[in-house]
């Protein structure tokens, strides 16, 4: 444990500390090894030794923690507080259950008047339906669209942004944006709920209000980060897919922020809504929803085990000690990597003038320093987790712990 400890403090905050503008960590083997994105020409890599983990849930039995970080001995010619401009292109990732509005959703975009190039990456069955692509790349390999039509988990296409060079270079995952569609919510479709950072529940044509609703909350209590809209033919503005920064550092404070209350109504709903005598109706829904949405999360919060897949948000005042923030996050992600899909954070470091921000998807790890401090702003430390049987309690114990 001592070992790790002095490796983590390394990697982690050791490394924002030390003005690094952005680390990323993969406790995989030797993942990001060769030349990296022009966000971050600036860094270059330490790779701590192998550590030992016996306890870890891995198909090898060491890891190795490769980070990027900014040369210890350019520290102080190189500083870098602000995080970078991210000019690669930016992808979207759409999944969602079997027939949920994927291709629909698709053609919406593709077909809008938006001058956007857009190339398309899909598998062979989805292309045959898509109309109005400049560029349609098939690939039936299983690497970056999905192998088994609306089942798949989105995780691997995520780490692919990651973990290979060659696309890490060029291009930037935007977002994750997931398809809902009523009575779909088996279990692949609660993964690729998890994942989202927009999710649209689609077919609401199809449904009374009733069972709308309660899909609508139990989205919410999976995942509390996405922003959700309620659609029919995935009719939404395209901003609300494209530009999202779901993985963009410099957008964490919106995300943990605005957690749990996000549901909004595109343009299309409005103005369906205005020609529609339901209108009424359906607003004053939305208020109760509302309301029934706080008890349940309070609900959710008071769990002492959820077995399913759920958020946890940790929000609290204070300072954290350098060296147990470092133990705690790494071993929390070394134990359960497996198990933490999508994690966001805002942190007030001890002996740190800029709030650390990071996210992370699995064993993927980003942290950067951001702006500084107030002078007279509160130091509110706010994370969210969404995995699977995540405990509120005992990641709020383990959080507290850390804090002078
Ligand atoms: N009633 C209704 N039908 C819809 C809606 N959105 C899509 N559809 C129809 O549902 C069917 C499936 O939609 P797709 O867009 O092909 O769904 P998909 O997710 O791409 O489907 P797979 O590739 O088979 O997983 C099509 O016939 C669509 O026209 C909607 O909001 N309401």
């Amino acid at each position: 444990m001592a070992v790790m400890s002095t490796d983590l403090a390394a990697t982690f905050f050791g490394l924002a500390k030390r003005h690094v503008a952005i680390a990323t960590i993969r406790l995989r083997p030797a993942q990001l090894s060769r030349s990296h994105a022009p966000a971050y020409r600036a860094l270059t890599r330490v790779a701590v030794p192998a550590i030992s983990v016996g306890t870890l849930k891995s198909r090898a039995s060491t890891r190795r923690f490769t980070a990027s970080a900014a040369s210890t001995t350019q520290e102080d010619s190189d500083v870098m507080t602000k995080i970078p401009p991210d000019d690669r292109i930016p992808a979207t990732i759409i999944t969602g259950f079997l027939g949920s509005g994927k291709t629909t959703l698709l053609n919406h975009i593709l077909t809008a008047d938006h001058g956007k190039r857009i190339a398309v990456i899909e598998n062979e069955v989805v292309a045959a339906k898509t109309t109005g692509a400049e560029d349609i790349v098939m690939l039936n390999n299983g690497c970056l669209c999905c192998t088994v039509r609306g089942l798949a988990n989105p995780a691997p296409i995520i780490q692919t942004f990651y973990a290979e060079d060659n696309v890490f270079n060029d291009v930037k995952l935007d977002g994750v944006v997931t398809l809902v569609k009523p009575k779909g919510v088996v279990n692949e479709a609660v993964e690729q709920i998890a994942y989202a950072d927009r999710i649209i529940v689609n077919k609401t044509d199809l449904v009374g209000e009733s069972e709308i609703s309660s899909l609508v909350q139990r989205i919410k209590s999976i995942n509390r980060m996405a922003n959700l809209k309620r659609t029919e033919y995935g009719r939404v503005d395209l901003d609300y897919v494209l530009g999202i920064g779901g993985f963009d550092l410099e957008r964490i404070e919106s995300a943990v922020n605005e957690e749990g209350s996000k549901e909004e109504h595109s343009k299309h709903d409005h103005e369906h809504n205005h020609d529609d005598h339901h209108h009424h109706d359906h607003h004053h829904d939305h208020h109760h929803h509302d309301e029934h949405d706080h008890k349940h999360d309070n609900h959710a919060h008071d769990h002492m085990h959820d077995p399913g897949v759920s958020s946890v948000s940790i929000v609290c005042e204070g300072s954290l000690d350098l060296e147990k923030a470092n133990m705690w996050l790494g071993t929390l992600l070394m134990e359960r990597s497996d198990d933490i899909y999508r994690m966001k954070g805002l942190l007030s470091v001890d002996g740190m003038d800029e709030r650390f921000v990071f996210q992370g998807v699995h064993d993927i790890f980003q942290g950067s320093p951001d702006r500084l401090w107030g002078s007279n702003e509160p130091r509110i430390n706010k994370i969210v987790f969404i995995g699977k049987n995540l405990d509120a309690q005992e990641l709020e114990k383990g959080f507290k712990a850390c804090l002078l």
